[in-house]
């Protein structure tokens, strides 16, 4: 099991670096789909559907077949949805009738104490046009499409955690804080309660996947657990109000209304669950947008930025965005899962050879994660 290491920051060039880094890998992967003019894709690009249902078996023999369908997907695009992965559909309903409570019934006033300016760690909520998550969306003024997305956002606490944690969670910046707002039980009955079983069940799943995750690798399949006692988890509900001007897909125009800009995420990887599939958008590996499945009683998982630095390239981070081109409402659930924010991480032994040496120094998982997030606030 691998050592634990306590934080210490690294210097401001190894954050910049990795907000640099992660913007390039971005820009890279934008140049080629801009205008999206390329309509129809060079290969048929599939999201693999993994039923993980084998995964829970005994027999080490079944979770590394598993294991070898999760490595084939985070080498080729980082994007699948699982089945088989034993959260209830009561509890996946419940989590998206508290997204709607907390967005339509919850008074504006009530939003507005828990805004999300008063964080330090980004947690709260998130007006429409507030953050962007691709900072080049706003830093060219004259061609800004605001983001019509509303969120809600919270982390990792140890009441949310089945296990009760080992007491030991730091926050992003390594202090031994709660960074969590909530609103109160009187505002909105039963969103707490609603919120632990749901983060609950998900925080199980993420720590499983992480163990498939580790054989995919090769790596002993406990390499992540001690790890993950008191891991990084930040949540979010997120709000799509319906388009203005709704119409189908069309790879040729400019989209005026961005619900969530093009973007990979910032974690190790990422379980999404959505009221409706549709509006989300994956930039295949030949660089067009594609709609992402809908697949019955199944989450998305993505890899995220922290995984592909750790794995050297390895495995892919997958740009996606969100455009909502329908007169419905959607709502989302976003888990980002990441290690323990004190923990350093260095690439993988595994994944470094005289061809690929690796390319990124050492970081603290949760200072990682606070130098991406500072890059997506207009005023941050
Ligand atoms: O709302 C969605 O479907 C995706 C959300 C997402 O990509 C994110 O929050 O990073
Ligand atoms: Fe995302």
């Amino acid at each position: 099991m691998a050592a634990v290491t306590s934080i210490t920051p690294s210097s401001s060039s190894t954050q910049s670096e990795a907000r640099q880094a992660a913007q390039a890998y971005l820009n890279s992967r934008l140049t080629n789909s801009s205008g999206g003019v390329r309509p129809q894709p060079s290969k048929p690009f599939l999201i693999p559907e993994i039923n993980i249902s084998a995964s829970f078996s005994s027999d080490l023999e079944d979770r590394k077949v598993v294991a070898k369908q999760i490595h084939d997907a985070c080498t080729n695009s980082g994007f699948f949805t699982i089945t088989g992965h034993g959260v209830a559909e009561q509890t996946r309903q419940g989590i998206i009738k508290s997204a709607e409570d907390f967005f339509k019934i919850l008074p504006r006033e009530c939003k507005e104490a828990l805004h999300v300016k008063n964080s330090d760690y980004f947690r709260g909520w998130e007006p429409a046009d507030y953050t962007y998550v691709n900072p080049s969306d706003w830093q060219d003024e004259s061609n800004a499409a605001p983001e019509t997305k509303e969120g809600f956002n919270w982390g990792y606490e140890e009441g949310l955690d089945p296990t009760g944690g080992d007491g030991a969670y730091r926050e992003l910046d390594g202090k031994k804080v709660n960074g969590n707002v909530w609103p109160s039980e009187e505002d909105l009955p039963g969103f707490y309660a609603s919120i632990r079983e749901y983060y609950g069940q998900i925080l199980q799943l993420a720590r499983h996947l992480f163990r498939l995750f580790a054989l995919s690798l090769d790596l002993p399949e406990d390499h992540f657990d001690a790890m993950t006692t008191h891991p990084g988890g930040i949540a979010r509900l997120l709000y799509y109000p319906p388009s203005k001007d709704p119409k189908p897909l069309d790879h040729t125009q400019k989209d005026k209304e961005i619900g969530l800009g093009a973007h990979s995420d910032y974690e190790c990887f990422t379980i999404l669950l959505c009221s409706n599939a549709s509006g989300l958008e994956i930039l295949s590996p030949d660089d067009v947008w594609v709609p992402a499945p809908a697949v019955e009683g199944s989450f998305i998982v993505n890899v995220a930025d922290f995984m592909m630095r750790w794995t050297n390239g390895v495995y892919k981070s997958t740009v996606h965005r969100v455009v909502n081109r329908t007169v419905d409402e959607r709502f989302s659930v976003p888990f980002f899962f990441s290690v323990n924010y004190d923990q350093i991480v260095e690439t993988l032994p595994g994944c470094v050879s005289d061809d690929n040496p690796s390319k990124y120094p050492p970081i603290g998982a949760g200072e990682y994660v606070l130098e991406r997030l500072r890059a997506t606030a207009k005023d941050g």
